[in-house]
């Protein structure tokens, strides 16, 4: 017989009762005050939004923290805080996505599913960071426009979770539900959701923050450097070999370029720019770090640049809509093969009246075999609205597969499977694939299966270090980019006026 540990015998009551915060009253967001709904549909964004109002919202997916005076502290305690990001730092991103919605841009979003306590550390973010940046070269070479870089990085740490509860040899306790919620180990202790955490979440987040800003402004990621960013790990490997041979290329063409008087000065070489992202899931944390910004005068969720509802929270009258719909940062939506395309256009019209280029990317996770049935009818939709957004393919979350040794995981091909759907519904609709969106990291670790240095089922175990979904490792990652490359070449080529066609 298992032994359940229900949460109200964890959690002594009272319970966080989340509706129950008095906060000083905030101004309403200005922008959305002022704009009329378009249909019915969003008669819940016609109503007044302030920083508390989704607290009058179903809220799924949040912890009950056994002790509420603690929460309130914390919750304080951050509110006095600096803001994480500045608002026009979003804003400037919210630009670049909208070049990603008409083709003129390509994003580039990834990281941990779950960044953890235990796995911080200085290599570990630069390792990812250096994936990304070799990742962003390969695409970039491909495709011939600008890749936006975003991190699922320095805050990406509340999980939502199928099931609220995990059973292991006959014990039941509640699931993990990321770092800054409770803790991963195996015990009934670990599993009590614990608003110190927050506290800890939000300094990683800075610590985390201010190395990526040190390597994308300091020095690390000038184009010169491009052949230095190669793992050691992938020093013998196809994928090693591959990146090798492109950076020659590009070393080769900023010769030329240095020639031509573009030279190391000049911060484009220099530089590069960098966002941060993550699920918006613990509201109260998310709150915490709302602020209004004084410059525009609208409030800014300033935990990270860009935030996104996902695919389990995503509920048109749900409380993360109702937070997500006052704030201005660029948002992502998950989309899931349940997503039905009237439920879309309403969810687009809730959360971006005024039909701004940027604000909405749409990150699409179904698996290929759902992808090329559903995705199709989704981008019809949304184009007869007349509503712009930035398709995003996430080929992860469709793909979670179960190894025979119980580890949790995700197959190579599967992914690419998805990539390439992905890229073939746009082909055929004449839409924009404007990024991906991946859980990778730096490590060379085995927790996805396959990938050209082929990770078997009997290998998960030797490197599975993921908190939550398995990862694709730095080879795999960087083989994904060459795939991806290839299709950006190809429509880029494939839009290239055909010689001999042009008006003389
Ligand atoms: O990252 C996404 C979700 O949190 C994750 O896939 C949930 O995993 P679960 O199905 O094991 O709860
Ligand atoms: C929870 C996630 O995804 P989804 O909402 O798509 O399941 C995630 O990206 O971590
Ligand atoms: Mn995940």
């Amino acid at each position: 017989m298992s032994l359940v540990v229900s949460p109200s015998t964890l959690f002594p009551k009272p319970f966080l009762n989340l509706n129950s915060r008095h906060h000083r009253p905030r101004r309403r967001h200005g922008s959305f005050l002022c704009q009329k709904s378009t249909s019915s549909a969003h008669s819940a964004a016609s109503a007044s939004w302030s920083l508390e109002s989704w607290r009058h919202k179903k809220a799924l997916q949040l912890p009950e923290y056994p002790d509420q005076a603690e929460v309130e502290s914390v919750l304080k305690t951050l509110e006095s805080f600096p803001p994480i990001v500045f608002a026009g730092e979003a804003r400037n991103l919210e630009k670049k996505l909208g070049q990603a919605a008409t083709g003129n841009a390509f994003l580039l979003q990834g990281g941990d599913c779950a960044e953890s306590f235990k796995e911080f550390s200085a290599n570990n973010i630069r390792d990812t960071f250096r994936v990304l940046l070799q990742m962003s070269v390969v695409l970039m070479f491909g495709a011939q426009m600008p890749i936006v870089k975003v991190g699922r990085m320095a805050g990406q740490f509340a999980k939502p979770r199928s099931d609220p509860f995990e059973e292991k040899d006959g014990i039941k306790l509640p699931s993990y539900r990321g770092d800054n919620v409770n803790g991963d180990s195996f015990d009934e202790k670990s599993r009590v959701p614990d608003p110190q955490r927050m506290i800890r979440a939000y300094l990683q987040s800075v610590s985390t923050l201010n190395l990526l800003r040190s390597f994308a402004t300091g020095g690390y990621a000038a184009m010169q450097r491009v052949s230095q960013w190669n793992l050691d790990f992938t020093e013998h490997s196809e994928q090693g070999d591959r990146y090798r041979e492109l950076a020659h290329r590009v070393d080769e063409a900023l010769g030329f370029m240095a020639a031509a008087g573009l030279t190391i000065d000049h911060p484009i070489m220099s530089k590069t720019e960098f966002w941060t992202s993550h699920e918006c899931l613990l509201l109260p944390y998310e709150q915490s770090l709302t602020r209004e910004d004084s410059t525009t005068g609208l409030f800014y969720d300033c935990s990270a640049h860009m935030l996104w509802v996902g695919e389990r929270t995503r509920q048109l009258d749900g409380a993360h809509v109702e937070f997500l719909r006052g704030v201005a940062n660029p948002l992502g939506i998950k989309v899931s093969d349940k997503m039905d395309p009237n439920e879309l256009v309403k969810l687009v019209e809730i959360l971006n009246p005024t039909n701004k280029p940027g604000r909405i990317t749409v990150i699409v996770r179904m698996g290929a075999e759902n992808l090329r049935v559903k995705l199709p009818h989704l981008i019809r939709a949304i184009r007869g609205a007349g509503q712009i957004v930035t398709w995003v393919s996430d080929p992860m979350h469709g793909n979670t597969t179960k190894a025979p040794c119980g580890l949790k995981t995700r197959s190579f091909d599967a992914i690419r499977a998805e990539v390439r759907a992905f890229f073939d519904v746009h082909d055929q609709q004449g839409s924009y694939p404007g990024g991906i969106h991946l859980e990778m990291t730096g490590q060379n670790v085995t927790e996805c299966v396959g990938g050209s240095r082929t990770i078997t089922y009997n290998d998960l175990s030797s490197r599975y270090h993921t908190h939550c979904d398995p990862r694709l490792n730095a080879s795999q990652s960087l083989e994904l980019a060459f795939i991806i490359a290839e299709r950006l070449r190809k429509r880029r080529l494939a839009s290239l006026p055909i010689k001999g066609s042009l008006p003389i």
